[in-house]
Parts: C-alpha cells; structure tokens; sequence
C-alpha cells in the first residue's frame, strides 16, 4: 500500500471542519497531521494535534492543506502552503478579489484548486447550465440559493459560479438568497420565458458530500506540478 497523504485541516472545529476529519479517520489514503482552527476552543477529533491560526508555524509536514475556513483566515494557509511548496485545496466562499488573483500567483509554485462545491452534482449541474443558457438566447435566468441561518456570505460561491456558466452560455443571471434553518445547501436555476420554464435544481442533503469531494481531490492533487487545477479535472480526467 502507498504512503497515506499528509493533510493539514484548516477550519478543522467548523461544520465542514468536523465532517472532513470524521471522514478521513476512516480512510487509509489519507493521514491528517494538523487541525487547525481559529481559537484554542475544544479538540475535535482525539489523537490529531490541533493548532490556532496563531500556531500555523508550528505544524508539521504536509503534503495537502484542506480548508473551509472564512477569508479572514484564507491567507495565512495559503502563505503556509506556498512556504512548505504543499497543495492547496480550499473550498472557503465570499473570498475577496484580490484573494482570487493571489491563488492565481500561488500556482506558479504549488498545485491549487479552488471550488465553490465539491460535490459531484454541482460539477454536472454547472454543465447544464451552460448548455440551457446557451440553448434558449433571450431567456430570463434566476439563480435562486438557500442555506442554514449561520453562513455569512451571499450570494453562496456556488450561485456565483454557476452564474458565471450562466453568463459564458449567454445568459445574464439574477440572483437571490435565503437563509432558513438547517438547509445544506440547495440550488436552483430558473430560465423562463413567456408561456414556459425549465427549473434545474441540486439539493445537499448532508456535508459529507462535500467533504468526500475534498479528500479526493487532495490525494489526487498533492505530489502534482504547480497550477491551477479543477474538480472536474481531477475527478473525471
Ligand atoms: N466548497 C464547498 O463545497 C463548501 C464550502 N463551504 C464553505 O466553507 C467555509 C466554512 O463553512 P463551515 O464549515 O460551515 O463554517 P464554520 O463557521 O462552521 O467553520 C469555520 C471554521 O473556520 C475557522 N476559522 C474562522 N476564522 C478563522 C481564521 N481567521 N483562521 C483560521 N481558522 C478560522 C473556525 O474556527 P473557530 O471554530 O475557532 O472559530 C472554524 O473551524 C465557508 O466559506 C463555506 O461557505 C461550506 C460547505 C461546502
Ligand atoms: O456555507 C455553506 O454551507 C456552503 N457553502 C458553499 C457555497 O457558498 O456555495 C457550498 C454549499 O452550498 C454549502
């Protein structure tokens, strides 16, 4: 058997912080080495050592860092990762311009990838959406996004991603957000003209969908050349 790929877990006591370590406990391709997470708060999982932001210089070796954290943390782990030449996949949404432009840079010496969903419905999902808009000039298109009362950023990364499929088919996107219970995270593209509608629509029933996206992609991208890489790329490629 090969070695297990090292990774780093940044915003390792968030939601999408305690399904990915859950997770990668009980694989054998991976090893989580570090855990890290804003504030000194509680252990996530026993046997991992954990780190504050603070901490970053103290972690070990390793080949991946994992994050979801928020942009104000965003930063630091991609300094962390271009300083030990260790991939980086990130999954944080609401990340500002200029953090955009500097995964751009950070390619030119590591393997990155940056998405906004890492689930394998999304991926098809956002082709479709390409297709309807490019198939049907003239409709109106909505992208309508619901998630759980706590997220912070909208419109979500992924209604802006998709919108941007939206836009390279021809469409010109409009968007709205709510923000309601418990909700993973639910999608919605609507193109509509006078007399008829086509409603395409991805529901996440749980954040493991996710987070088994992520672990993929950081077996399949640590040890790769410097550059920016996509989901779809290392899952179906
Ligand atoms: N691409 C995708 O497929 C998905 C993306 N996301 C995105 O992932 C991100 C995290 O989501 P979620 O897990 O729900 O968020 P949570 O708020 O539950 O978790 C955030 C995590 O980040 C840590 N954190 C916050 N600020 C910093 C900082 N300055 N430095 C280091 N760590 C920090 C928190 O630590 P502490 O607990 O100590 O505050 C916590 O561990 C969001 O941007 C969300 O939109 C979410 C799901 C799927
Ligand atoms: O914050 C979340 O929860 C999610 N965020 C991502 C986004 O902004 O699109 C992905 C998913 O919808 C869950």
């Amino acid at each position: 058997m090969s070695t297990p790929v090292r990774l780093l877990v940044h915003g390792a006591s968030g939601r999408m912080g305690r399904a990915l370590l859950r997770l990668a406990a009980g694989r054998e391709d991976v090893a989580v080495v570090a855990a890290v997470q804003r504030t000194v708060g509680q252990r996530v999982v026993d046997g991992i050592p954990h780190f504050t932001a603070s901490e970053l210089a103290g972690t070990p070796a390793f080949d991946a860092a994992i994050d979801f954290s928020l942009p104000e943390g965003f930063d630091p782990v991609l300094a962390l990762c271009r300083g030990r030449g260790a991939a980086l996949v990130s999954g944080t949404t609401g990340l500002f311009d200029v953090q955009r432009a500097a995964l751009d840079s950070a390619a030119a010496s590591i393997p990155v990838l940056w998405q906004a969903n890492f689930s394998v419905g999304v991926a098809v999902l956002d082709e479709l959406v390409e297709r309807a808009a490019s198939a049907l000039p003239g409709w109106d298109c909505d992208i309508v996004e619901s998630h759980h009362v706590h997220k912070r950023d909208a419109p979500s990364g992924t209604a802006l991603a998709l919108g941007e499929s939206a836009q390279r088919g021809g469409a010109q996107p409009r968007y709205a957000s709510l923000r309601a219970g418990d909700i993973v995270g639910e999608h919605l593209v609507q193109f509509a003209t006078v007399g008829e509608r086509i409603e395409l629509v991805h529901r996440a029933g749980n954040r493991d969908i996710f987070a088994q996206g992520a672990l993929l992609a950081a077996t399949r991208l640590a040890g790769r050349p410097p550059g920016r890489y996509g989901l779809r790329q290392l899952l179906f490629g």
